[in-house]
């Protein structure tokens, strides 16, 4: 009864409504394959379609169907509409599915990338957002202009909790407003999870007694859900008002369902998104997920820190890139707060007034190894990432700087205002 084609999903002339939400994807296809065919692949078989026509389609069905509303040739982009009853409200994994699912597997595509997408706000409703916001944030630390800065406890793997958190207090000491665990230290044979987060917590109470300054410390929960959700429970039992996620390894599921745990057992607790894997996704630049997709998906479930590029450290990362995801990340949208971009990877001391120039002070500035390595050790690599913001504060150069600071003097000898071993 159908005669359904790809063609059939093709529409140059449809106007979109408010509430659709609209994906622009690059695509490249087959040789033998038309682009307008290859593109009406894409629509159908991320909304109802499927490589045949169908004996039990229906006419309010196709209603249903997504449309490709803008084709570009020459750059190889395309603009696709879907409908809001394609999706489940509230559930990211499904809208994932749909929007980044079957598609990249197609025989029609040779590449395929999700270049941006655009919610409507009907689908964002069930969505809980970030629970902070920046401010928050900044005010949490008494940062109210400066960038916030923040060490990862280095070397990534291998130190015991005892000394995890003798690292993190002395960090703490000299300055800097967070500390927080790699990507990779979750619960090891060498520092296991409960311990470490009780010491670190310990002694981010005796610095903040000491300092007078509040600090935060993002341990990381990542775990099967059950397990993140009682590792979530006891930062929460020590005092500690954030956690942290690899949200991509975790999966999007994992994420919402500690989001809205959280909001139901303590609203006073962040969420620190690392992206660790994102690159699989996000690094060809024609193929894959943005991270500008990402990020909204990730805003929108609810984070409040995400690591979101640096342009100059050690990660690759377009510079134009980088900046619409920070922009995105601090712009109004619907009624989510905002997110802090994290910049993270390669930094050092030399670098924050250039992260600054490009990014921006409503972020974090993080450096593990720009911190630990420093020739004096964590005490001064600290102070002088401290410094260095200060004097971006301040408005003057780091050389200026590094005259009343020995610390600061002694990273640029080590690293200038450049990276290097
Ligand atoms: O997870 C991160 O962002 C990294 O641990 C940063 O480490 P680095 O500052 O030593 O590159
Ligand atoms: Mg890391």
């Amino acid at each position: 009864m159908d005669s359904m084609n790809y063609l059939d999903y093709v529409d140059p002339g449809y106007r979109t409504k408010d509430h659709e939400l609209t994906c622009t994807y690059y695509l490249e296809h087959s040789k033998d394959i038309d682009f307008r065919w290859a593109a009406g692949a894409i629509a159908a078989e991320s909304s109802i379609g499927t490589w045949t026509s169908l004996s039990t389609m229906k006419e309010n069905i196709k209603e249903l169907a997504a449309r490709v509303y803008r084709l570009d040739k020459e750059n190889n982009t395309i603009k696709v509409a879907y409908p809001p009853e394609v999706f489940e409200a509230g559930n990211m994994p499904q809208i994932l599915s749909s929007i980044t699912g079957n598609i990249y597997g197609l025989e029609e595509l040779r590449r395929l990338r999700l270049l941006d997408v655009s919610f409507p706000r009907d689908l964002t409703e069930k969505f809980l957002g970030p629970n902070l916001g920046i401010n928050e944030i900044k005010n949490r630390v008494g940062a109210k202009d400066r960038p916030l800065v923040g060490t990862i406890v280095k070397p990534k793997l291998g130190l015991n909790s005892e000394d995890h958190s003798k690292v993190a207090k002395k960090s703490w000491k000299n300055g800097l407003d967070i500390v927080k665990d790699d990507e990779n230290l979750t619960s090891m044979q060498f520092n296991e999870f409960d311990e470490r987060v009780v010491k670190t917590l310990e002694k981010k109470h005796l610095v903040e007694e000491k300092t007078g300054e509040k600090k935060l410390y993002f341990p990381n929960v990542t775990a099967p859900v059950s397990e993140m959700k009682r590792r979530a429970d006891l930062v929460i039992e020590n005092g500690g008002k954030y956690v942290m996620i690899d949200i991509l390894t975790a999966g999007f599921s994992s994420l919402q369902e500690i989001r809205d745990y959280l909001e139901k057992k303590d609203r006073d607790i962040g969420i620190h998104a690392h992206r660790a894997q994102h690159a699989a996704y996000t690094r060809l630049k024609d193929h894959g997920i943005s991270m500008l997709s990402i990020a909204k998906f990730a805003r929108l479930v609810g984070v409040d820190n995400l690591h979101s590029g640096t342009v100059i450290g050690k990660m690759e990362g377009q510079e134009s890139e980088v900046k619409r995801i920070y922009s995105f990340l601090r712009s109004d949208w619907y009624d989510k707060k905002t997110t802090i971009p994290v910049a993270s990877g390669g930094l050092h001391p030399g670098l924050v007034p250039k992260v600054v120039e490009l990014l921006g002070r409503d972020i974090v500035i993080q450096a593990g190894g720009g911190v630990h390595g420093h020739p004096s050790g964590t005490e001064a690599g600290s102070k002088a990432l401290r410094d260095a913001a200060d004097a971006v504060m301040e408005g003057i150069s780091l050389n200026e700087k590094s005259k009343k600071s020995s610390e600061l003097k002694k990273a640029l000898n080590k690293w200038g205002p450049k990276k290097s071993n």
